[in-house]
């Protein structure tokens, strides 16, 4: 497919835009998931540069720049939620980490013949703050509650809301993030679309103050956002996983 190519991304960094079919390489074990994907950098608009992304159907790229902006108004609605349900002020994340570094993923799980031989992505967490995500109705997405995974049904214009790592630093693990993965489906393709919320690569993560208490102490060490996630890519994997 000639767009697959002009837009591939580049897969000796670690975080490019386009197609893409990897998440987790480790150096002695490649691992690889029942998954086509394509990365669009979104925010901030100084990263957003919508000629990398593919030009038909005709109204693509204003669509994915309308999206973007909406899920990141969003995002900061549901952040906003959560730190008064923790008693911090509503721009307690704003506050902190800034502007978000936004990336779209759409991806594209193929009809796959023995679904119990593979995952369609393996079990991670997100690394940044907050995962906004609408899958349609195959069904596929799966979280672990309480050492089950349960899986999360497909439901018209649901949008599904992820917490990542940074959220349980600086909530001090009043919420926790999200671990999920996506399983195969033996007939039918399935597609997702993750919108990723995570800090700059230099914003310094804590929990916040007003959570650290003699009765709940400090849980996380503080950390610069960027070295989270190098030292995941040092480890090999692109996102959290669970071993
Ligand atoms: O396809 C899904 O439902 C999950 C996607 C996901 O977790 C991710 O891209 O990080
Ligand atoms: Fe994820």
């Amino acid at each position: 497919m000639p767009d697959k190519l002009k837009y591939s991304c580049d897969l000796t960094s670690a975080a490019s835009e386009g197609y893409g079919s990897k998440m987790l390489v480790s150096k002695n074990d490649t691992v690889l998931d029942w998954r086509d994907y394509f990365d669009h950098h979104t925010l901030p608009l100084s990263r957003r540069n919508p000629r990398n992304w593919p030009e038909s159907p005709s109204d693509y790229r204003r669509t994915v720049e309308e999206y973007s902006d909406q899920m990141n108004a969003l995002a900061e609605r549901v952040l906003g939620l959560i730190s008064e349900s923790l008693g911090l002020k509503r721009d307690y994340f704003k506050d902190l980490v800034g502007e978000f570094y936004q990336n779209i993923t759409v991806s594209y799980y193929p009809a796959c013949p023995q679904p119990e031989l593979t995952l369609g992505l393996q079990s991670h967490s997100d690394f940044g703050v907050i995962t906004l995500l609408i899958q349609d109705d195959v069904g596929g997405l799966q979280v672990l509650k309480d050492g089950e995974w349960v899986t999360v049904e497909p439901l018209d214009d649901a949008i599904v809301v992820l917490l990542s790592d940074q959220t349980q630093v600086i909530t001090n693990g009043e919420y926790i993030s999200a671990i999920h993965r996506a399983i195969t489906n033996a007939n039918k393709a399935r597609l997702s679309v993750a919108t990723f919320h995570d800090p700059a690569k230099t914003v310094k993560i804590s929990p916040a103050s007003e959570l650290v208490t003699e009765s709940s102490p400090r849980r996380y060490r503080d950390v610069v956002y960027g070295d989270y996630v190098s030292s995941w890519y040092t480890k090999g994997s692109r996102r959290k996983t669970e071993s």
